[in-house]
């Protein structure tokens, strides 16, 4: 008699069967998941070969991957700011400002070894077990300055983004050395200190573009708020069903972003321009690159010239995918408004001035859903 062994590869499926944890209802996967703070990386650990009901995003939020293309916008070396193409490379700056709100930076200031360590410090501590990560939960962890999380607005979403995270603002150099987690403190920490030099160039410059002059502290106030995220997206079962993130615009002034090779980051192209209209394009990793773009706070300044992107993120079956954003966003006293120079010469505001705290309670009371968030500021003309 010939006995079938299962090869290794179902073997595999097998054990992973009979480990997946069954959720009974709704309730108890949300639990596992947010509550106990496993997260999407402890889902996926626990064998589950499809992506639950909660995960499945409706059809016009699925990311068709065949539907787009990837932009093919050069990367602006920022080391040529000090030398005798600046004014081609602000002019480079602002019209990625205007057009996709997006733009990629080489020579930016950030040792590319630096980079590296990010992507694996972000491994490291998305690799710890749950019960570790789970310290940092927001109610529990021991300062505010820490957050771990999944998904956004997990209370608010009909369906949970594929995502992990891990936040870190910034308050000074010991709060981050004793709250941050010991995995990605120091590196994060290097990495924020480095790329605020680039933030602050490039406000000015797109400040300075609009005709308007900003004084130290007004510039302070809208860069006085940082925090780094490392985002964690797992292999995902079913990449057509999900998103990692959903369509959102970025509250603050100005993001920096590290990308893995990954991919799958895409954003909108607002409105005709020679960039494309209405697509969605995806930023390709560039080795060594960062990613920039324009927050919701420099698009109400500008009084919609520059353009805070709406974009997305979608998930991959093959590997887990990390991002490392530094959000560099006003102060909770700041108030914002378009600039007085640019509602003079636009003849018109087409927002009102807010208060940032009641911007950002805003902002994370509701799940993503495109550039909405704009519209607690934006003055609607009957
Ligand atoms: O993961 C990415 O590429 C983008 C993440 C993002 O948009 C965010 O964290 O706000
Ligand atoms: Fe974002």
């Amino acid at each position: 008699m010939r006995i079938d062994l299962p090869s290794s590869s179902e073997e595999n499926a097998i054990l992973h069967a009979s480990m997946a944890p069954s959720f009974h209802s709704s309730n108890s996967l949300y639990e596992f998941v947010v509550k106990d703070g496993n997260g999407v990386k402890g889902l996926v650990d626990s064998g589950l070969l499809e992506v639950p009901e909660r995960y499945i995003q409706p059809s016009h939020e699925r990311i068709n991957k065949q539907d787009s293309r990837a932009c093919d916008m050069e990367p602006i070396d920022l080391s040529k700011l000090n030398g005798s193409e600046h004014e081609k490379v602000v002019d480079e700056i602002v019209k990625a400002a205007e057009t996709l709100g997006f733009f990629q930076v080489v020579n930016h200031g950030v040792p590319l070894d630096l980079l590296e360590s990010l992507k694996d410090a972000a491994h490291s501590f998305f690799n710890l077990p749950p019960e570790e990560k789970a310290v940092y939960l927001k109610g529990v962890s021991p300062s505010p300055k820490i957050k771990y999380g999944t998904s956004f607005a997990p209370e608010k979403e009909k369906a949970l983004e594929w995502k992990d995270y891990v936040s870190m603002v910034y308050s000074s150099d010991e709060d981050a050395l004793q709250c941050w987690p010991s995995q990605c403190k120091e590196v994060a920490l290097e990495y924020l200190k480095l790329s605020s030099k680039m933030v602050r160039d490039i406000v000015k410059i797109l400040i300075g573009n609009l005709g308007a002059e900003l004084d130290d502290s007004k510039i302070e106030g809208l860069l006085g708020l940082k925090m780094v995220n490392m985002n964690y997206y797992p292999a995902c079962p079913n990449p057509e069903l999900t998103v990692g993130v959903g369509r959102h615009s970025d509250m603050g002034t100005i993001t920096v972003l590290l990308q893995d090779g990954i991919g799958g980051l895409y954003v909108k192209v607002e409105e005709e321009n020679d960039v494309g209209k209405g697509e969605w394009l995806e930023i390709p990793p560039i080795p060594g690159a960062l990613v920039i773009n324009i927050g919701d706070t420099i698009q109400i300044l500008s009084n919609g010239k520059y353009k805070s992107a709406e974009h997305r993120v979608r998930t991959t079956s093959s590997q887990s995918r990390v991002s490392i954003p530094v959000f560099t966003v006003p102060i909770a006293t700041e108030r914002i408004g378009p600039l007085p120079e640019v509602v003079k010469k636009d003849g018109v505001a087409h927002y009102r001035e807010v208060g940032f705290q009641d911007y950002m309670n805003n902002f994370f009371g509701n799940a993503h859903a495109g550039k909405k968030s704009l519209d607690f500021a934006r003055i609607n003309f009957a």
